[in-house]
């Protein structure tokens, strides 16, 4: 992997968003992404942060647009930083969550997919989710920082909080 040509100690990301993975008895809601960056991927749940609008606000507005659920007691579990060189750069909160209200329905944004951990396909995934999905599912918070060129991926640091690194990050 190349070197990586952003400062990350200024980079500041001038879209935020948010991301919500809902885990129950060893699945994981995924969707897939019917428009908007990424359309055509499997993701969680999630998109842009309003103007005024927090992380945790955003997130559950996001599940019941997309997929007209209500995530209970969604928690922080880390952040993705993506410089990107066509879209303009993206700082992503990442939420899980165990419980929800209403049932996962498709809707114009997104299809509902519940998937075994054991089978989540990467391969329709953006290529940074490899490296950060498994241990967040295992309970790991951390701080994901990633270089795409387009959709592909130039350079990549996982820092994970129980290594030692920054109780500043969660909020
Ligand atoms: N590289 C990567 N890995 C994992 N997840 C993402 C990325 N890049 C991304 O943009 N994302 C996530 C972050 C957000 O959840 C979405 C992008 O937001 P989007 O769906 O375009 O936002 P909405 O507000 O829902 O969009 P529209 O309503 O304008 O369609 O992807």
């Amino acid at each position: 992997m190349e070197d990586c040509s952003v400062d990350w100690s200024v980079w500041q990301g001038e879209m935020p968003a948010t991301l919500m993975f809902i885990v129950r008895d060893g699945e994981v809601l995924l969707i897939e992404k019917l428009r908007g960056i990424g359309m055509g991927k499997i993701n969680g749940p999630g998109g842009k942060i309003d103007p005024g609008e927090t992380p945790l606000e955003c997130v559950i507005r996001e599940c019941q647009e997309e997929l007209h659920i209500t995530p209970i007691k969604p928690v922080k579990m880390g952040e993705l930083w993506f410089a990107m060189s066509d879209i303009p750069d993206i700082h992503c909160h990442v939420f899980t969550a165990t419980e929800f209200e209403g049932t996962p329905t498709a809707t114009e944004e997104a299809v509902p997919i519940w998937t075994k951990i054991e089978d989540i396909p990467w391969d329709k995934m953006w290529e940074d989710d490899a490296h950060w999905l498994p241990q967040m599912l295992e309970g790991q918070k951390f701080l994901g920082r990633f270089l795409f060129e387009g959709e592909r991926m130039q350079w990549r640091d996982v820092q994970l909080e129980d290594a030692g690194v920054s109780g500043w990050l969660i909020s």
